[in-house]
């Protein structure tokens, strides 16, 4: 795989300060977090199904709003933003879902495009008329993600882990502070999923921002993230380095020890 292109100097802090959200008042599934990342590199969110990872990733973007505490990122609070600043912030996180989100009917190339829609005006993005540079641009990051013969086909006509890799390069297009990948390996077979935490990785390495991760598999988090995160009920139980993630703490995380034999 060639290196990605436009690598762009310092990645920025996500701070995250008693963050709380509630579905239904009094309910909390996220109890106040609280959390650091700044260091370039896949961070990896591991805990059990309903304990809040992909709220976590859904508040840090918006599309679930907090229900208190502040996520700040590079001075502003995302937290608080509405409207054009919300907008003009999301510029900045690059989005990877477990189901691709790509848009079906359109080619590789703009679904690739899709990630500058934030910066061009409205008429270029109804038009999907974008600058040459955008252009020449979404090229070399297909290619960079082994993609450089699929430009002119269309998104549905791939396979999951091309999707995915489609998914990746968009979002490099954004020109990200900050990667959240909301389990991006959960549609794909055990090989695909080495090779897109590996692009991940790569993404974080070369353009020097972080990549959070929320992931189930927790050798591939610890194979591939240089932090590991593991929640359980709404809380951060473990931060640390993935060998310092001892089995006490997976038995924590997930409850019980009879599933790790
Ligand atoms: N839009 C919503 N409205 C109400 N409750 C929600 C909503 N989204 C999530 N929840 C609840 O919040 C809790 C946490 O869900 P979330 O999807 O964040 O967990 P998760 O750790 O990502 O789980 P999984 O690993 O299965 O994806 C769950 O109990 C879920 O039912």
């Amino acid at each position: 795989m060639s290196a990605l292109p436009v690598a762009s100097g310092q990645g920025r802090a996500l701070v995250i300060r008693n963050l709380v959200k509630e579905y239904r008042p009094g309910q909390p599934v996220l109890r106040d977090i609280s959390l650091t990342v700044s260091e370039p590199g896949i961070v990896a969110i591991i805990g059990p199904s309903g304990t809040g990872k992909s709220t976590l990733i859904r508040c840090i973007n918006r599309l679930v709003d907090p229900t208190s505490g502040s996520i700040m990122l590079g001075g502003t609070d995302l937290a608080k933003l509405q409207g054009e600043a919300l907008r003009q912030a999301r510029r900045r996180l690059g989005m990877v879902f477990q189901e691709y989100n790509l848009v079906e009917r359109l080619t590789v190339i703009e679904n690739v495009l899709c990630g500058r829609l934030g910066y061009v005006p409205v008429w270029r993005a109804w038009t999907r008329r974008f600058p040459e540079a955008d252009i020449a641009r979404a090229f070399a990051l297909l290619e960079s993600v082994g993609l450089g013969d699929f430009a002119t086909r269309r998104a549905d006509q791939l396979s999951g882990g091309q999707r995915q890799r489609v998914g990746i390069a968009r979002a490099v297009m954004q020109d990200p502070d900050l990667v959240l990948a909301d389990e991006p390996t959960s549609s794909l077979d055990p090989k695909t999923s080495v090779e897109i935490m590996e692009l991940l990785a790569q993404v974080g390495r070369e353009r020097d921002i972080p990549v959070l991760v929320n992931i189930h598999n927790v050798a591939l988090a610890k194979r591939y993230a240089l932090r590991i995160v593991g929640m359980s009920k709404g809380v951060v139980v473990y931060d640390g380095p993935p060998a310092g993630l001892q089995d006490s703490h997976l038995a924590e995380i997930y409850g019980g020890e009879g599933w790790m034999e």
